[in-house]
């Protein structure tokens, strides 16, 4: 993991230093790590992301799926004389509403990206269709792909090479703003928004992404994400990079993102703890496959698949007490 922040200089609003520290002390910061361990999650949490049932404070997830992704197959064809393939997703299907969260969690090479790249309309799909708002994306004119390129955007893992060093934060910002028709005056309101939105003071749009540490700069990255007003991320690993209590607070602020504007998030992560801690639902993948899904607390908690079950177990819990009763719950998995 890439330490972050090794490079930059000051703080932002939200106390994270350009060395990566946290400038504000404490309490809150440390909460919000304990609340990335499994079972850790406090009821405040709890209570900011759902407001019970379906509703999510702020905004509603919607009735209607908005992503609906059927019986998806990716099948990758090598080059050369034998061309060998590798069927990379088998039968795939799930969907998002609108203002929800679908944590999408598996080993690497599970085929979490592959999907990503099916949703986002980058990976040639063998069979089977993703559907966005009643529009098959595997099947679009330009001008659909055109639009389809407002409503879903894309926010990668590593904040140190998805932004252009060369340009400011401001230019980065504008860009996907003014490709999309907006004026200049229209653009710079538009990047004051959104560097208020994601916790940077005003300048920050002058300066370069090498003076921002690892998590400003997943920051900015989501800002370019946001610029456009999308109705669907997909968030691709986005704090793997990240130290522990900066991963927290990128969550939280894509929480927040969530119940202000009812943004929904396609949430790919290899952590089930971190998956836990921001999804409505959760789908488990394993070999091109999605082998449960459901209800977050429910597929996090007391998964039904032996393989979500060793992850679960696998994955860490602070409380030895809690551990023990964990490995004795699965002591007779296979
Ligand atoms: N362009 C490609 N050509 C051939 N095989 C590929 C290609 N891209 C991915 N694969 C293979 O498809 C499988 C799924 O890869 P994918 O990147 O989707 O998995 P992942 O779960 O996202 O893993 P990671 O977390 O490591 O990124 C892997 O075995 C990978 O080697």
């Amino acid at each position: 993991m890439r330490p972050c922040g090794r490079d930059a200089q000051g703080p932002d609003r939200r106390g994270e230093t350009s060395a990566g520290t946290v400038q504000q002390p404490g309490a809150r910061i440390h909460a919000h790590a304990a609340r990335l361990n499994p079972g850790g999650r406090t009821p405040e949490a709890a209570t900011r992301r759902r407001d019970g049932g379906d509703t999510v404070t702020g905004s509603t997830i919607g009735a209607a799926p908005l992503l609906q992704v059927s019986d998806v197959n990716v099948v990758y064809r090598g080059a050369g004389w034998r061309r060998p393939t590798f069927h990379a997703l088998h039968d795939v299907s799930l969907d998002i509403r609108a203002g929800e969260t679908l944590g999408l969690v598996g080993e690497s090479g599970s085929g979490k990206t592959t999907l990503g790249r099916a949703v986002l309309g980058l990976a040639d799909v063998s069979s089977g269709s993703v559907s966005f708002d009643g529009d098959d994306i595997t099947r679009a004119t330009r001008r659909t792909r055109r639009a389809l390129s407002r409503d879903i955007q894309v926010v990668f893992q590593d904040p140190y090479s998805s932004l252009n060093p060369a340009m400011t934060v401001a230019s980065i910002l504008a860009e996907p703003i003014t490709a999309h028709g907006a004026t200049r005056q229209e653009a710079a309101a538009r990047i004051a928004e959104l560097l208020d939105q994601i916790g940077l003071e005003p300048d920050a749009g002058r300066r370069y992404p090498r003076e921002f540490s690892g998590g400003q700069r997943q920051r900015i990255a989501i800002a370019r994400a946001l610029a456009l007003r999308p109705r669907l991320i997909v968030c691709d690993e986005p704090v793997s990079a990240l130290d522990l209590s900066t991963q927290a607070r990128i969550l939280d602020l894509l929480i927040d993102i969530q119940v202000t504007t009812g943004v929904a998030y396609l949430f790919i992560s290899h952590d089930l703890s971190v998956v836990r801690y921001i999804s409505h639902r959760v789908a488990v993948m394993l070999d091109g496959q999605i082998l449960e899904s459901g209800d977050g607390d429910k597929v996090t908690s007391t998964p039904e698949h032996p393989y979500t079950q060793r992850l679960l177990l696998a994955s860490p819990i602070p409380d030895p007490a809690r551990q023990a009763q964990r490995r004795h719950d699965y002591a007779n998995l296979a």
